[in-house]
């Protein structure tokens, strides 16, 4: 699959696009099923996409959003994912919106995972909306190159929605939901910015490419990729 790139100038105009995309979906998934639902990739480059998307006027109380994956730390660590929606998205309008963490508190995330399979149990998946970030390394999510469960996160034939995940540049053990969970997404995007992330992504494009984000391209039916320098 091709993915449609949409190039940006800067990270402002890049987070102006994608923020009205994004709200634009929510309020047709809410016009259609009266609930929205969606799971967003923390890391550094989403800050001023959430500070943009917590502005737009929609009925946040109706829509529920989660992470792609997380870091194995409270969200009283700087390192929690959940800490910056917390802190950027999940304000001004979207201070409605409801929070599922994929944290709980147990000291690994095999200890805490089934727990938090009883939380996703009761989301109406698929999501409507899922953003997608990637690393400099090609992983997206929680797939890191070299992580010990990548092989199943990846397989199209498990039917479990996360696991655990530890890979050598993970920092911590990780929570992720599993690909075939994040490629049923109504509206797949991708947001990368950076020279260096288009090369990556472009090697990724590359027919027998092993980097993790390669699979989201061979195998999602639709992608978007935002992309600024
Ligand atoms: O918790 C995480 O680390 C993310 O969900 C991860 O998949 C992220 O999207 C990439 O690592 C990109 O991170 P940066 O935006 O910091 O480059």
């Amino acid at each position: 699959m091709q993915p449609t790139v949409h190039a940006f100038e800067d990270n402002q105009a890049l987070a102006a696009a994608l923020s009205a995309r994004i709200a634009n979906d929510l309020r047709a998934a809410i016009a259609a099923r009266g609930e929205a639902w969606m799971a967003v990739s923390g890391g550094s480059t989403p800050k001023r996409l959430f500070e943009r998307l917590s502005h737009e006027a929609l009925d946040w109380s109706r829509v529920t959003v989660t992470l792609v994956d997380e870091r194995w730390v409270p969200d009283t660590d700087e390192r929690s994912n959940a800490r910056l929606i917390e802190s950027l998205l999940l304000r001004h309008n979207a201070a409605d919106a409801e929070f599922v963490p994929l944290y709980v508190e147990a000291a690994t995330p095999e200890a805490g995972i089934g727990e938090v399979r009883t939380r996703i149990s009761a989301m109406k998946l698929p999501f409507d909306v899922v953003v997608l970030g990637m690393g400099p390394d090609g992983h997206t999510a929680s797939f890191f190159p070299g992580g010990d469960r990548l092989a199943e996160a990846l397989d199209p034939a498990n039917a479990a929605q996360v696991l655990p995940m530890r890979a050598p540049g993970a920092g911590e053990p990780r929570i992720t939901f599993t690909l075939p969970v994040l490629l049923k997404a109504r509206a797949l995007y991708l947001h990368i910015e950076g020279a260096d992330k288009r090369v990556v992504l472009q090697h990724a494009e590359q027919s027998g490419s092993q980097l993790p984000i390669a699979s989201v391209l061979r195998r999602a039916s639709h992608l978007d990729v935002y992309w600024c320098p």
